[in-house]
């Protein structure tokens, strides 16, 4: 398949739009979280971890998001801008919400979940006249991540953002991202999601999330070529499943598909493997590279964060990716 073509001459290389908040990873790991004491604070949000990852691989990134106004938000816009991602279009809420923090109990390296606070979260809030046209203009990708499309006005705001993104040419990204706590019921799920899944460039899911999406298109047990198939009919070049320690399976418009295996990691705990995958693998594509090479990278990636306590913090550089998959394949 031909590498998908991104356009050239745009300043910026991602821009992320959803969730910000904070993640805090339980310090004392392999017990459930009645016996957790302590906690490390990091920044956290899919697009966010996903935004932070394509900045450590050198990708000019900014974010379309909104903060409460505490010092969980400040923290947040401080760290973004450390780690070099535009944060003119993240807005300060000024009607008292919070931020979403998301617990993480890590009972064993498998069998980790996330306690998540997200009542009035300031993300939610982000208002379609808050999008900035001209910063989507500017890039050449536009991710999304479907949790943003949980509740109005952030609903409107991606909405709005994924028409200025066909407006100008901006490849979209759909990270599927399925968070039950934040949605009522799955069949709204599946009719908002499929509104951006429908002007997407670039899918990327669990089977799990994909069944959800599909929910109201068919017979239930989807394979993931009846799946991809369907999505091609639609804006997409390029459809993602991934399936978690078994790897993942990309399938091209040309029929093409592709198996993406995994490498052996000291898992501390899983989350984040979604994250940096996408992370590594929008990198690859828009170096230029394969489909199968980029989901090499995107899995090297997930390998480095999942044996690491963070997600964010854990995002690996271009270098590290490269020195470990030297290694694996040398090992
Ligand atoms: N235990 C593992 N060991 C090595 N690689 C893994 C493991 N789990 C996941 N990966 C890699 O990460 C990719 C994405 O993981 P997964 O399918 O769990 O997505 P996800 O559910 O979105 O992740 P998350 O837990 O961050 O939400 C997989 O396709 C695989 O390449
Ligand atoms: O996306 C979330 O709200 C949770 C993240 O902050 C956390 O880092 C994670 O689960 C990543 O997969």
């Amino acid at each position: 398949m031909e590498p998908i073509a991104f356009t050239t001459d745009k300043s910026l290389d991602l821009v992320a739009i959803g969730r910000l908040c904070i993640d805090l990873n339980a310090n004392e790991i392999n017990r459930p979280m009645e016996e957790t004491m302590t906690f490390t604070k990091y920044v956290g949000g899919s697009p966010a971890n996903i935004a932070i990852g394509m900045s450590r691989l050198d990708m000019k990134t900014a974010f379309i998001g909104k903060v409460a106004d505490d010092q969980m938000g400040r923290f947040i816009v401080q760290y973004l801008h450390d780690n070099g991602i535009g944060t003119s279009n993240v807005i300060t809420d000024r009607t008292g919400a919070v931020t979403g923090l998301a617990f993480t109990e890590i009972k064993s390296p498998e069998d980790c979940s996330i306690l998540m606070y997200r009542d009035n979260v300031a993300d939610l809030r982000l208002e379609p006249g808050e999008v900035d046209e001209s910063l989507i203009a500017a890039s050449k990708v536009l991710l999304v991540s479907g949790t943003a499309l949980a509740k109005s006005p952030s609903r409107e705001a991606v909405l709005l953002a994924l028409r200025y993104a066909r407006k100008h040419g901006t490849k979209v990204v759909f990270d599927i991202d399925y968070r039950p706590y934040t949605w009522t019921n799955p069949q709204e799920t599946a009719i908002y999601y499929h509104a951006a899944a429908e002007k997407s460039d670039i899918i990327i899911g669990t089977r799990e999330e994909f069944d959800m999406l599909e929910q109201f298109d068919g017979n239930a047990e989807r394979s993931d070529e009846v799946t991809a198939a369907q999505w091609f009919g639609h804006h997409a070049e390029i459809v993602v499943i991934k399936h978690g320690k078994d790897g993942s399976i990309a399938y091209g418009k040309d029929g093409s598909s592709h198996r993406g295996s995994i490498f052996p990691a000291k898992v501390i705990k899983t989350f984040g493997a979604g994250d940096s995958y996408a992370a590594g693998f929008i990198y690859g594509l828009m170096q230029g590279w394969s489909i199968g090479r980029s989901m090499e990278f995107g899995s090297a990636c997930a390998s480095i964060v999942i044996s690491s306590h963070s997600c964010s913090d854990a995002m690996p550089r271009v270098k590290q990716v490269e020195d470990f998959i030297r290694d694996s394949k040398n090992a």
